[in-house]
């Protein structure tokens, strides 16, 4: 067991982070699986921190088909408290373009095939997902993209509302329209149940959407692809890496207390004592 706290996750087209220092590749087993691949730790301006590519490096795992009790869970082994969750996403908004960046603050869970909790099997919790990411860490994160030099400066849209559908398939368009008129602002495949998971492991959450396409609602804006968003991922990958070594630096500066901390203080109902003893041990970890 080490104690990183700092983890990130990188999405489609974010498969490493290039400035990690002093590598070491973990293999990590869960009692939910396996990992997306092996972990991989170091230090960013001498700050630890753990890497994983939430498809697979090479990707090679559909959004539906990510093993996210796993990644959380292993996560949360290295000692993590901090996530910060990289992702393409599709714009449901006329002003949110391609190529801007977008803080959600909100989901729609429209996944329907997904493990989406960690308890169960005799370990009752029902943690709070009114306020679903960190207001703590994405204000930092908020400050971390403010702070790209002016030449790699990038519009970026908060408080905006994330639906996640279950994919792989992009939407049609009558559902476009739908998700539009729900007032979600933005689209993507992987965002749930990953915040879902991180609240129930107590660990802070938030999510940066780098904007690729205008789905397929856009009267006159081509419909989304996946060589067309990938396309326009790769244009933001280096910003993204820049973000991130900010985010890091920051939140190495302060450690802000998040309401993730202590979301199993109130959740929790099964007294640990009325767990049998492998559940216990498996549950045990989260409430860290
Ligand atoms: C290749 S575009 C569709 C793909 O990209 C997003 O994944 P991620 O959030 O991991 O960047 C989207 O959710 C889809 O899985
Ligand atoms: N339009 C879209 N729908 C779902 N996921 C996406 N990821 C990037 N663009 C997307």
């Amino acid at each position: 067991m080490t104690d990183i706290k700092i983890g990130i996750l990188g999405g489609s087209g974010l498969y490493d982070m290039p400035d990690l220092e002093d590598r070491q590749e973990h293999q990590l087993s869960t009692p939910y699986g396996v990992p997306s691949d092996s972990l991989v730790s170091g230090r960013i301006q001498g700050i630890p921190v753990v890497f994983l590519a939430r498809h697979g490096r090479g990707h090679r795992l559909l959004p539906g088909e990510v093993p996210y009790q796993a990644n959380i869970y292993a996560m949360k082994q290295l000692g993590v408290r901090y996530l910060i969750s990289f992702s393409a996403v599709g714009s449901l908004s006329e002003e949110i373009a391609p190529l801007d960046m977008v803080l959600p603050d909100q989901y729609i869970d429209m996944t329907r095939q997904r493990p989406n909790s960690f308890f169960g099997a005799g370990a009752v919790a029902h943690v709070a997902l009114s306020q679903p990411v960190c207001p703590a860490l994405t204000s930092l994160l908020a400050d971390a993209v403010q702070q790209l030099p002016g030449e790699e400066a990038v519009k970026l849209h908060q408080h905006k509302t994330y639906i996640c559908i279950e994919g792989p398939q992009f939407s049609t368009q009558a559902e476009s329209h739908w998700y539009r008129s729900l007032g979600a602002g933005i689209i993507g495949m992987t965002n749930m149940p990953e915040a879902r998971l991180a609240r129930e492991a107590q660990i802070a959450y938030a999510s940066l959407g780098m904007v690729t396409d205008y789905d397929c609602w856009h009267p006159k804006e081509p419909h989304v692809s996946a060589d067309y968003a990938i396309s326009n991922l790769l244009k933001n990958a280096q910003r993204a890496e820049k973000i991130a070594l900010t985010a890091i630096r920051l939140l190495a500066q302060t450690w802000p207390e998040s309401i993730a901390h202590r979301a199993l203080a109130s959740g929790l109902v099964t007294p640990l004592e009325a767990m049998d003893s492998s559940t216990r041990e498996r549950i045990s970890l989260l409430l860290k």
